[in-house]
């Protein structure tokens, strides 16, 4: 069984860094769940030791109109989930930490001290990369492993930043990262050659962009990056716009005006915040600031019942904690909230937004939240808190519409495979072809198929050879109605939820 990643905000890295044994999946010695079959009725009473909102133990305060306070908040300014994508060592890590320095949200002072450390370990390339990349193994290794959150803010947004890994070994964590975003920067090497490898069928540049459009991905910054390389040469911006805009629009789905490109190097820094170099005087378009400060917040489920995708679990001071994003609608400081699976109850003690301490949050927010009453091993990554009125449904078997890749052997009934969702990966089959289905109208093409091939779009069952997970259709969220199915190490088919199909708890 496999649990995905975790995705680390800054204040989870550092409680985690100082009590590394204490992520619920190493405790558990298995996934976490509650298996004790105890399972508390929606809307009872909470199990003994759990306060309720009006008796929690924690101080409460006056109750926040979190739909206003949102809306305020919204008003003043939009804040988006941003994910850095590409094929590995496109540049990614170097591209993002020279942007926040630049933006100062990195000091000089660090800057430096990475380069220090980076050329004594001889990578000294990589000193803007470390502000991302911070675990020992990924600064030896020179590649990105776990997902590194950090926040910035332009004139007009507020973004969180997820930066993927680029290695194949660490598509799983891509997916939970690119899960939580709203928009991405997918990255590639202009370099000569570089491009091509990131390009071809083993690279990951095309598998990130349709995964990340399959994600609900919609609008996508390419990052045209190491033009220091090639002399700042038009013709290779040209060439290669050429060649993605192509894949993207056609393969991916992207709508061509929902796609810019921006020539830059984020060695260098040009064209990042400014553009300084002569020779580069052809292009004439934004930077890449000016381009994701442009950039559309999507409509937020606020209003729709409490859902959080949980990334990271640890031991907190003063009780569990859970980061994640809110998927939908609101929690405030003393509410009771429900852990599903395993039906548990716990009060919100506190919590952070990108890091800094708040009294609610909602529906986009990147979260950490701090519970009481509840034991750390009935919580763990891909656990999703709902409210307890209205628990997401948990399920092993359901109905999906797929587009299908790349795939070099057919789909058939009975076809294995590790199907992603949020952070979860779980092992199951395709148990069922129902019909093949026309893209464009929606409408039957075949029913009962006896394989799928490559672009067929179709209905099909799947079921999961373990536990139940959560999961909703798609009608009902889009952000937890959507599925990958991987087999051997590659991405076979995205869908989208249409039916639950059994009940668990
Ligand atoms: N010349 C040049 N080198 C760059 C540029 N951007 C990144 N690099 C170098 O490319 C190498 C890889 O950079 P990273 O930022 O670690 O790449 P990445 O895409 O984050 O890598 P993964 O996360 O492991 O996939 C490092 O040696 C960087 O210094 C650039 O614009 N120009």
């Amino acid at each position: 069984m496999n649990f995905g990643s975790s995705l680390k905000t800054q204040s989870a890295k550092k409680a985690a860094g100082s009590t590394p044994s204490a992520k619920a999946p190493l405790l558990s010695g298995g996934d976490g769940f509650d298996r004790s079959g105890a399972v508390t009725p929606v809307g009872s009473a909470p199990p003994s030791g759990i306060s309720t909102p009006s008796k929690a133990s924690t101080k409460i305060g006056k109750r926040i109109d979190v739909v206003t306070e949102y809306q305020k908040r919204v008003a003043e300014k939009e804040s988006l989930n941003l994910v850095v994508i590409g094929h590995v060592d496109a540049g990614k890590s170097t591209l993002m930490g020279h942007l926040l320095y630049l933006q100062g949200e990195v000091t000089e002072k660090t800057i430096r001290k990475h380069e220090r450390d980076a050329q004594k370990i001889g990578k000294a390339s990589f000193a803007f990369a470390w502000v991302l990349d911070e675990t020992g193994e990924e600064r030896a290794r020179g590649i990105t492993m776990d997902v590194g959150v950090t926040k910035f803010e332009t004139e007009h947004r507020r973004f969180t930043l997820l930066d993927a890994p680029g290695h194949r070994d660490f598509i799983p964590n891509m997916i939970s990262g690119t899960a939580q975003a709203d928009v991405a920067i997918l990255v590639v090497d202009a370099t000569t050659g570089e491009f091509e490898s990131g390009f071809d069928a083993n690279g990951q540049t095309k598998e990130h962009a349709l995964l990340a459009r399959s994600l609900g991905v919609q609008q996508l910054v390419v990052a045209v990056n190491k033009l220091d390389v090639v002399g700042w040469s038009e013709a290779r911006f040209q060439e290669i716009v050429a060649k993605l805009e192509q894949f993207l629009v056609k393969d991916a789905s992207f709508k061509k005006s929902s796609l810019i490109f921006v020539p830059c190097s984020g060695f260098t820094g040009e064209n990042l915040v400014r553009s300084v170099v002569e020779t580069f005087a052809w292009y004439k378009g934004p930077t890449l600031i000016q381009t994701i400060d442009k950039l559309d917040a999507p409509t937020r489920a606020v209003e729709k019942p409490f859902r959080m995708s949980v990334t990271d679990v640890f031991k907190g001071t003063g009780g569990v904690s859970a980061a994640g994003r809110l998927e939908a609608g609101h929690i405030q400081i003393g509410e009771a909230i429900m852990v599903m699976p395993g039906s548990e109850m716990a009060v919100v003690k506190n919590m952070e937004v990108n890091d800094e301490p708040t009294r609610w949050a909602a529906a986009g927010d990147s979260v950490l939240l701090t519970l009481s009453g509840i034991d750390i091993l009935q919580v763990s990554t891909g656990s999703v808190l709902c409210a307890r009125d209205a628990p997401i449904p948990v399920t092993t078997h359901f109905a999906a519409q797929i587009v299908v890749f790349d795939v070099k052997i057919p789909i058939t009934v009975g076809f294995p495979i590790i199907m992603h969702h949020q952070s979860h990966n779980e092992p199951g089959v395709i148990s069922k072809l129902v019909a093949t289905i026309d893209k464009g109208t929606g409408e039957v093409v075949k029913k009962n198929p006896r394989h799928l091939g490559k672009n067929t779009t179709a209905m099909v069952e799947i079921r999961l050879n373990g536990r139940a997970i959560p999961l909703e259709t798609f009608k009902d969220s889009k952000e937890l109605g959507r599925v990958m199915l991987r087999k051997g190490g590659e991405t076979v088919a995205a869908g989208i939820v249409t039916k639950i199909l059994s009940f668990g708890s």
